[in-house]
């Protein structure tokens, strides 16, 4: 049987802007306050999605929420007409404002955790929506992610979505960002790698500095919902100390595709032992496991962070190889580029890189890797997708056209108070549901 990983990238919404949101992220903290260029960044992210498509890679669209969520700012007390509710938030609560107009349901790699069905009890392939109860205006997507979900995958016979866990911090839960699934080929039995930051319930290290947004009762709770078995999982926690360095997330310091682990040094905290259950639970399944790893002294945890190597994809091409997906950053980074080059000309499994400017989102600390949802899927599990998400030349063309047609190019903070932005975002995303054939996925549509 054939399978395939597709990927599922976030397509920008229409109020992305710099609100210095994510403590511990440390992009986000830095270019608060900025400008933002939202038409620019849908359509920096359109071009990866088109560039990847046009390689052969299976290639969907994720689509954007509706913000400001007004239902949230209902909810904390403003009333009034959804235009009153929004001038009296920019007046008497601008902070919460900021939080309920982000537009960071674009990283799809948090919105959901995913287990193929070659890895489940019962061969159904299921989604977890991820709570992401550690920052406020992330903790306000899971809802509406969920019915966004169902409606990219919608066959009952072959999906199984999950609500998100218990909204607090003991069951913290960042979605595929810090899961890993191992496999030899897309449809065998793999090993899925979950990595927390810090346990609830007992006792251990945690970060000092930055929080651990994801606890390993949340990677249990998922790996229970999903069925899989002891064989097929391995929990690891991020090293404390890398977390306050600015690794708010896994997939900042490792990636994985298939066999192939690509790391930092600094990863995990009991590295060693992480590695060797890998390897140990992948040969059961036949497969060979290959960790290449990345030494600090070639790259420091801070070049990691600034350049965002490890927030890379790694996408098979039909010769086995890979090729590493990285944002510029990587090539202005002296350090970084010379490993790169170091990497591919190394006879290993990586041997070609691809460089894409997705500046709009790295400066809210998002590359390429939190911009996408990996699903690993069967032939007939692919034909079940919601074939108008899928990218070809006509959806570029179409979503462009739209992108053109409803984004700014510009939004400052003044802008959020500004009642008009909600109204061009429920008219782009009234559209938006027309052209991906989602339904009425959005509280207003409701
Ligand atoms: N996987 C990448 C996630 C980036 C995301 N940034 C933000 O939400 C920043 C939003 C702002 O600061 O305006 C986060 O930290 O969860």
């Amino acid at each position: 049987m054939k399978a395939f990983e597709a990927n599922f990238d976030g397509l920008v919404g229409p109020t992305h802007n710099y609100s210095g949101l994510s403590f511990g992220n440390v992009a986000s903290t830095s270019n608060l306050k900025q400008a933002s260029n939202p038409r620019l960044a849908a359509k920096q992210g359109l071009l990866k999605m088109k560039a990847l498509a046009d390689l052969g890679f299976k290639q969907g669209v994720f689509a954007p929420q509706a913000r400001p969520s007004i239902k949230t700012l209902r909810g904390l007390g403003f009333t009034g007409k959804d235009a009153d509710v929004i001038r009296q938030a920019a007046k008497e609560a601008p902070a919460i404002l900021a939080n309920v107009s982000s537009a960071s349901c674009m990283w799809t790699a948090n919105a959901a955790t995913v287990s193929p069905s070659a890895d489940t009890q019962d061969g159904c392939l299921h989604f977890t929506a991820a709570n992401l109860n550690n920052k406020f205006h992330r903790s306000i997507e899971h809802p509406t992610t969920s019915r966004i979900l169902r409606a990219m995958f919608p066959d009952e016979y072959y999906f199984i979505h999950h609500d998100a866990l218990p909204a607090v911090a003991a069951f913290g839960d960042e979605g595929a960002a810090n899961h890993t699934r191992f496999c030899a080929e897309y449809d065998s039995p793999g090993v899925e790698l979950f990595v927390y930051g810090k346990k609830a319930f007992s006792a251990g290290v945690e970060p000092q500095k930055y929080p651990a947004r994801h606890t390993l009762e949340a990677c249990e709770a998922v790996a229970r919902l999903h069925g899989l078995d002891e064989g097929s999982v391995v929990y690891a926690q991020q090293n404390p100390e890398v977390i306050d360095l600015g690794v708010f997330h896994n997939d900042v310091i490792s990636v994985g595709n298939r066999n192939v682990l690509f790391h930092h040094q600094e990863s995990f905290l009991d590295q060693a032992n992480v590695l060797a259950e890998l390897k140990r639970k992948l040969a059961a399944k036949g497969a060979d496991f290959i960790a290449i790893e990345v030494p600090t002294a070639k790259v420091s945890v801070l070049d990691a962070v600034k350049s965002y190597l490890f927030n890379s994809q790694l996408l098979s091409k039909a010769d086995g190889k890979m090729i590493i997906v990285v944002p510029e950053e990587c090539r202005n980074n002296a350090a970084v580029s010379a490993y790169l080059d170091e990497l591919i000309s190394s006879g290993g499994p990586i041997n070609e890189v691809k460089i894409f400017d997705l500046k709009q989102s790295m400066q809210n600390g998002g590359g390429p890797a939190c911009l996408r949802l990996r699903v690993a899927l069967t032939e007939a599990e692919l034909a079940a997708v919601n074939p108008a998400i899928m990218m070809n030349d006509r959806l570029f063309d179409t979503l462009n056209t739209w992108v053109d047609k409803h984004y700014r190019d510009q939004l400052a903070e003044a802008d959020l108070a500004d009642p008009s932005l909600y109204e061009e975002c429920k008219t782009a995303l009234d559209e938006l549901t027309q052209i991906l054939k989602l339904g009425s996925v959005y509280p207003f549509q409701r």
